[in-house]
């Protein structure tokens, strides 16, 4: 599995040392045992570990960035902070803006703070983490547009972190799902909601280890 750290890599600009960073902390993700929402192990479980989104799923999301020229980005689920720095890449490449980070658990959070720090300037400063539960941190204060929504958080949690963000999401936006097939049983109404065209997807499954599902909003078919 470290064998995908260099390739994702090389498909990311980035200084020496945020690179060299990315490297440590994949490979520390990549040898803990895996951990998904929707299998028997309890929650508290992940609370040690990164259950960091994989080095080349990392580098698709920050290439879609990159493509669609997102400045604007909420990430549901951020743990250690891994993917919240290949979104601030991408954020801070297409002209700055904002990567908005969401983590309930406060070891985590100050261990992403950790991280980002060691980035320096031009990842950190495009980030704001909200700490709490994200039913309530992305009550308010959202863009007023929102490019892109990262969803990496537990599944159950999916649908109404979905339904927080849709109101701002701009026609175009990205929405990326993690793990949908790997939790296919826990993502089942999303991925329902997603497919159902009235609500203004469109979207399909990559089929890296687990499942990535990336959907585009193409708004309301009958507007
Ligand atoms: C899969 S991990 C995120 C990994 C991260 N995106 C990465 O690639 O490095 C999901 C995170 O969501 C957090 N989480 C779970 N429930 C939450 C809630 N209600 N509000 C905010 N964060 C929550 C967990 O603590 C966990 O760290």
């Amino acid at each position: 599995m470290t064998s995908t750290i260099e390739p994702a890599l090389a498909s990311v600009v980035a200084s020496p040392s945020t690179l060299a960073l990315l490297r440590e902390l994949h490979t520390a993700a990549l040898t803990e045992p895996a951990y998904v929402s929707t299998d028997e192990q309890p929650a508290s479980v992940a609370l040690e570990r990164f259950v960091a989104l994989e080095p080349d799923k990392c580098a698709l999301v920050y290439l879609l960035l990159r493509a669609s020229g997102a400045r604007h980005v909420v990430e549901a689920g951020t743990s250690f902070g891994v993917s919240t720095i290949y979104l601030a890449l991408a954020v801070g490449q297409n002209g700055g803006g904002k990567v908005i980070a969401t983590e309930n658990e406060p070891v985590k959070a100050a261990r992403a703070r950790e991280h980002w720090r060691r980035t320096g300037e031009n990842v950190e400063k495009w980030i704001e983490l909200r700490e709490g539960d994200i039913c309530e941190t992305l009550k308010a204060d959202l863009p007023e547009k929102v490019d892109a929504l990262l969803l990496d958080i537990w599944a159950v949690l999916a649908m109404p972190t979905l339904a927080l963000v849709k109101p701002r999401l701009r026609i175009g936006a990205l929405v990326i799902v993690d793990n949908v097939i790997a939790g296919a049983a826990g993502y089942k109404d999303l991925l329902l909601y997603l497919d159902d065209p009235n609500n203004g997807f469109r979207s399909t499954t990559a089929p890296y280890p687990g499942g990535l599902c990336v959907a585009v909003y193409v708004g309301d078919v009958n507007a």
